[in-house]
């Protein structure tokens, strides 16, 4: 506590002479001066300590943030003992002893997946193994698309089934005649244009196994995941033989090189040459097919296109007015249409719209009808439907800009 003014003792008696008293309050002055002196300069002393230790502070947090969002490494906690967690990270296998927070300690047993950063400190914990690829691979026994489903893409179909069907189906074909079948056959075009339809269609026609799995999935936060997941994929597609494995969006794991030399970057790398490795080494392939889809084609990297690898190409474009009116009609099969109804009008009327775009169009005009009490949709409802779909769309453009709806 400081003192007041009431509390400070004077330094000389009441006896004490006038010129006594005057002496020793100087001297108690000069005195109190120096130590008021010395406190500034402790002060200031801590001040400049308390800014050092601020910085470092401030230092500290920002690389503590720094850390917790670069690129983290996958591990298997082996075991919990008093000094922390062991454990063993994927990828390289080693193990490792490190310190884990109480709060953190709560969440873990032996078997969790973690996260770890640089300095192998566990960051958090993980969803199990299992749970990521079911989320990331999509495995169908029989898909139920045939090629009865699939409108205007004759010419890609015929390319489709000559190149993926036909291996499976009449292997002695390609021997007797002495040439390879394509590797991998790669559909490129915009998006809703029906590449996955097709893919799923050509699984039905051979009896094989469907599985998809989405190249941005692939590119996982996690170093090593990435790769691991390719691995897993070529084993799902073993286990499943005969099997169609399908990646859409390959673009997210083979875009041409860019020059920057983030950990991102050298992660999808090292997926994108694990997925080359595996097909490179897939000459005793078996039942297994190929097949990827881009809406992306410019940007990929040309290694992905060497022969052996993805080197049939099929484009996959929006479909003509023709096209339109045969997907008009593959999605209105079911659907109780009233004899007014011009699917060649429709068509005529729908330029530049995709597959997905036109399928979209159909259930819409169904909504019409229901929403007047309707059991028939009628060409009103298409012409609505057609009416409302742009609106939404122009909406959407104008806040997302990247995307159309002509
Ligand atoms: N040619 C088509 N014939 C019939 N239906 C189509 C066609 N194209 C698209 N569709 C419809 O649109 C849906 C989406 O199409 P699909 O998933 O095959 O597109 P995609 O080309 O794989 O698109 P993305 O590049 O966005 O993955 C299909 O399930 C189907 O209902």
């Amino acid at each position: 506590m400081t003192d007041t003014v009431e509390d400070v003792e004077l330094p000389y008696d009441d006896s004490a002479s006038q010129q006594e008293k005057l002496e020793a309050l100087e001297e108690q002055l000069s005195t109190l001066e120096e130590e008021n002196e010395e406190m500034r300069d402790r002060l200031l002393d801590a001040n400049a300590e308390n800014n050092k230790y601020q910085q470092k502070l401030e230092r500290l947090s920002h690389e503590n943030k720094k850390l917790k969002q670069s690129p983290l490494f996958i591990a298997t906690v082996q075991e919990l003992n008093d000094e922390g967690a062991v454990i063993k990270q994927h990828g390289n296998n080693q193990e490792a002893l490190t310190e884990v927070t109480d709060e953190l300690r709560e969440d873990l047993e032996p078997g969790a997946r973690v996260a770890v950063n640089n300095s192998l400190s566990v960051v958090r914990r993980l969803d199990d193994e299992a749970d990521v690829r079911a989320r990331v691979m999509e495995v169908e026994q029989s898909p139920d698309v045939g090629y009865e489903d699939v409108g205007g893409l004759d010419e890609q179909l015929r390319e489709v089934r000559e190149t993926v069907e036909l291996p499976m189906k009449n292997p002695g074909l390609f021997e007797t005649v002495g040439i390879d079948p394509p590797s991998g056959v790669l559909l490129h075009g915009p998006p809703g244009t029906g590449k996955t339809l097709m893919a799923k269609a050509v699984a039905k026609q051979t009896d094989a196994t469907f599985i998809k799995m989405a190249g941005s999935e692939l590119v996982h936060k996690f170093i090593g995941e990435g790769a691991k997941l390719v691995r897993d994929l070529f084993q799902v597609a073993r286990d499943h033989e005969p099997a169609v494995v399908f990646i859409d969006e390959i673009d997210a794991i083979a875009s041409k090189r860019t020059d920057s030399k983030t950990s991102g970057d050298a992660e999808v790398q090292r997926t994108m040459m694990q997925l080359l490795s595996e097909m490179d080494g897939f000459d005793e392939r078996g039942d297994i097919r190929i097949i990827a889809a881009t809406n992306r084609f410019d940007m990929l990297d040309r290694a992905i296109l060497r022969p052996g690898r993805f080197d049939r190409l099929i484009e996959v474009p929006n479909p003509d007015a023709e096209g339109r009116e045969k997907i008009f009609k593959i999605h209105t099969r079911d659907m109780n249409v009233a004899d007014d109804v011009d699917f060649a009008e429709l068509a005529a009327d729908t330029d530049d719209l995709s597959g997905a775009d036109v399928k979209a169009i159909t259930t819409e005009a169904g909504m019409f009808a229901i929403r007047d009490d309707r059991q028939e949709v009628t060409m009103q409802d298409f012409r609505s439907a057609r009416e409302k779909l742009e609106q939404d769309s122009d909406a959407e453009a104008s806040a997302e800009p990247s995307r159309t709806f002509a």
